[in-house]
């Protein structure tokens, strides 16, 4: 029971301090989590979102811009407008104007269509008539119709293998200011595409176009957002069919969303010469994973160091508690078991003899007129002489007694399988070893005599009752002049 009640504060120190270290730890790690999360979240959202945006978006006004002078330069022309007013007599003269525009600017078409004939003009030559009820004319027809002077418009071009080509429409209008027809150039969205597949690919995150009405218009080699093709609507994308009318307002900003299991991050721009939304989106898991992995290292350091520390205290305690359990049991001075060290063994020892009836008997030594020798040479010549007596003792008696101080000058010895008789004859000789023994001290010799007290274990005995009959024996020893054994028998 001893044990037990020394080992559950151990337990509960130990209990405790994991709980302390665990929590300690766990706070940390999780507050440094959130902290990184939050600045990565944030440079997302504030930097690297609107830096990739506002790339996209100067890429695409760069390559716009210049189509759209030279468009504008053609509408004003006065060789195309006089030609077309003189009747479109000789069309070799305007293909190869348009000719000339398409290789000198590098653009990849260019094109005149005429009001009075509907006939599209391109730098190869006529290519069709436009007609009011093809889909693939209603540009034209829009153009006509408009306020403004041009537009930009994103169409594939049917006089190259449908490629999907920014146009620039410009009205063509004769010196009256009358509408005569529709010029402009053509060329690939091709280098916008190359810069959108280059960012997803370096900087992981997803860049499309879409229009007013949720339609993708323009994305990477590998399409838009989850694979998603030009033309396909959000609405019909898994994860994003909401998106449309919870996006920022009035038509650019950040935005976020989830996926399943994972959080996207959206900014968005509106391309007033697109009309366009372009939307740069990227998802926080791999965002995440470099700080969660950091985590996960960490904890794991954290719990290894947790286990160290506690297998530390651990130990420290445990030995700890053994020399404060050998410090409660023995005494300092003689290094011998003191009465409560005495009070373990010496039950064990009497409950084994009374239960195989084996003979013990107890000795109650004590040293004669010690406080003389104390008074005479002093206290610590005193120690001493106890010290050397305790091992004299020590080393006359066999591993299996038990020995203890008992207080003061006082010894007491319980000796295992021995009768009074062989137990007599043991004191006897001790008496006489220490009579005759010389204990240094300070250059002086000084010399000890005991009385010595001898009663064997009765079946019915307590150690108190043992005890109680030795210290008898003892007394009958030095009321008997000292110096002496004297014997209390069991049966008295
Ligand atoms: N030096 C020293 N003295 C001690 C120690 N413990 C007890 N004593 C002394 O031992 C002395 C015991 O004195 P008494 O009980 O009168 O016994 P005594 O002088 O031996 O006389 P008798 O036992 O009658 O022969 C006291 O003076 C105690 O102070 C100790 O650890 N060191």
């Amino acid at each position: 029971m001893a044990q037990r009640s020394l080992h559950s504060p151990r337990l509960s120190l130990l209990v405790l301090l994991c709980l302390l270290l665990v929590c300690g730890f766990l706070a940390t790690s999780l507050a440094s989590y959130y902290a990184s999360r939050d600045a990565i979240r944030d440079s997302i959202v504030n930097t690297e979102l609107p830096l990739t945006s506002d790339t996209v978006y100067s890429e695409i006004q760069k390559d716009l811009i210049r189509p759209v002078l030279i468009s504008s330069m053609m509408s004003r022309d006065t060789f195309v407008r006089d030609w077309v007013m003189s009747g479109e007599q000789d069309v070799g003269q305007l293909t190869r104007y348009l000719h000339e525009v398409q290789n000198h600017y590098g653009a990849f078409t260019s094109f005149f269509i005429s009001e009075r004939t509907h006939t599209y003009y391109q730098a190869k030559g006529v290519l069709k008539q436009v007609r009011e009820d093809e889909p693939r004319d209603a540009w034209y027809y829009r153009v006509r119709a408009m306020q403004e002077p041009y537009e930009i418009n994103v169409d594939p071009d049917m006089a190259n293998q449908d490629r999907l080509t920014f146009f620039i429409n410009y009205k063509v209008l004769d010196y009256d200011g009358q509408f005569i027809g529709a010029t402009g150039v053509g060329l690939t969205v091709d280098a916008v595409v190359k810069l959108i597949d280059q960012y997803q690919r370096k900087y992981d995150r997803s860049i499309y176009f879409v229009d007013t009405q949720g339609k993708l218009t323009l994305t990477g080699a590998e399409g838009g957002p989850f694979g998603a093709r030009v033309g396909q609507s959000l609405q019909d994308i898994a994860g994003l069919e909401s998106l449309l009318h919870k996006l920022p307002t009035p038509q650019s900003g950040s935005f976020e969303y989830q996926e399943r299991d994972r959080g996207h991050f959206l900014n968005v721009r509106f391309i007033p010469e697109l009309n366009w939304y372009l939307f740069v989106d990227k998802h926080d898991r791999q965002a995440f994973a470099g700080i969660r992995h950091s985590l996960y290292l960490n904890l794991l350091a954290c719990l290894l160091i947790t286990a160290v520390v506690l297998g530390l205290v651990g130990l420290a305690v445990r030995r700890y508690q053994r020399n404060i359990e050998a410090l409660a049991t023995t005494d300092a001075l003689t290094e011998l078991p003191n009465r409560h060290g005495f009070d373990l063994l010496a039950s064990q020892a009497l409950r084994e003899a009374q239960r195989n009836q084996n003979p013990l008997s107890a000795l109650l030594i004590d040293l004669d007129h010690f406080k003389v020798l104390n008074d005479t040479h002093g206290h610590l010549a005193g120690d001493q002489v106890l010290r050397g007596f305790a091992s004299l003792l020590r080393n006359s008696l066999r591993q299996s007694d038990i020995l203890c101080r008992w207080g003061g000058e006082e010894f007491i010895v319980l000796l295992k399988d021995t009768d009074h008789h062989a137990a007599f004859k043991l004191a006897e000789k001790l008496r006489q070893q220490i009579d005759a023994a010389q204990f240094a001290y300070n250059g002086a010799n000084l010399q000890i005599a005991t009385s010595i007290g001898i009663t064997d274990l009765r079946q019915d005995d307590t150690l108190h009752s043992l005890i109680l009959r030795a210290d008898h024996a003892l007394y009958r020893a030095k009321q008997s002049g000292r110096n002496r054994v004297c014997v209390e028998p069991a049966g008295h």
